[in-house]
């Protein structure tokens, strides 16, 4: 634990939970994270369960903080930008947005340079996410590797050298768990239709989720051979995965994340104007 490491968070909400939970008194104390929302109720809940301190609003206490998490929408950034202004000196900002470019970051914070842009994603609640990060010039190697424990301590991380890349990052694991829990619906609906209980859909597709999940962590051969292995000629996985090619479930896939990224860049320059 670095116990002195001071984390402030702009915006306390669904990732900023994730985060939190997975810091507060493992990465650093409680008390050294300071929250900034204007939900009284959001901060209440996180003051009690990590011993947080909170504000309502951007206040001093930013100056004392060694990074500053941006956790807020991307609509909301370039305000907050505003607001944190007059509080930055030597902080390292880390901007967990989708979208917001640091070229816009550092103009809305008087060209401030030590700025990580990274990418996490929700099962960073359970210690599982995984994060892209990517650091601008001037971030020094220690704020580099308090970035990367602050990620690590919720998942995995991984850094890019080509700060566009986080709008592929963002499709494919920062919303990737969204088509997750999308298959696991479909595949609970079809349990349904077939006859078998809510419950039992539920646990059968959850499983096999987490099943397949675990065999391609731990197994050195690629997806496409583990898969071939549940396709016994002319069998079942044969007629469902035939069924999926025909309907082009692939292409449908492959669109949807170019969807998710170009939405990426798009929020980058929607938001990221003067
Ligand atoms: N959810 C996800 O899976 C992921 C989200 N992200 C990114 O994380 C960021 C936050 O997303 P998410 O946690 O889902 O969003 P939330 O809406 O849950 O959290 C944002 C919080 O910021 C608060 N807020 C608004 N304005 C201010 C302000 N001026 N000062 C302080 N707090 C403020 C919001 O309050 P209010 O509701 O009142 O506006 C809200 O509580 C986004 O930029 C998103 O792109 C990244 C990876 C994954
Ligand atoms: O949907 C979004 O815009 C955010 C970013 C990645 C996951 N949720």
């Amino acid at each position: 634990m670095q116990p002195e490491l001071k984390i402030a968070f702009i915006g306390g909400g669904n990732m900023a939970g994730a985060l939190i939970g997975g810091l507060a008194g493992k990465l650093t104390a409680g008390a050294n994270i300071h929250v900034v929302d204007p939900n009284a109720d959001a901060l209440r809940r996180l003051e009690t369960q990590f011993g947080v301190t909170t504000a309502p609003q951007i206040d001093d206490a930013l100056a004392r903080a060694d990074v500053v998490v941006l956790s807020v929408k991307p609509q909301q950034m370039k305000d907050v930008a505003a607001q944190l202004k007059p509080h930055v000196a030597s902080q390292l900002i880390l901007s967990i947005a989708a979208g917001i470019r640091a070229v816009d970051l550092s103009r809305w914070l008087n060209g401030h340079r030590a700025i990580v842009r990274t990418m996490p994603n929700t099962p960073a609640l359970i210690g599982q996410g995984i994060t892209g990060m990517v650091a601008t010039d001037g971030v020094s190697d220690s704020q580099r590797a308090a970035a990367d424990a602050i990620l690590r301590a919720v998942g995995k991380t991984v850094w890019l050298d080509d700060e566009t890349l986080i709008d592929p990052v963002t499709a494919v694991s920062g919303s990737g768990p969204a088509y997750v829990f999308y298959f696991i619906e479909a595949m609970q609906q079809a349990a349904q239709e077939m006859g078998l209980s809510a419950e039992q859909g539920n646990q059968l597709a959850i499983a096999t989720f987490t099943g397949a999940a675990q065999l391609a962590t731990q197994s050195d051969e690629p997806v496409s051979l583990l898969r071939e292995r549940v396709t016994s000629k002319g069998g079942t996985t044969y007629a469902a995965l035939t069924s999926m090619e025909a309907s082009g479930v692939k292409e449908a896939i492959v669109k949807a994340l170019k969807a998710a990224a170009a939405r990426g860049k798009e929020l980058g320059e929607e938001f990221g104007r003067d």
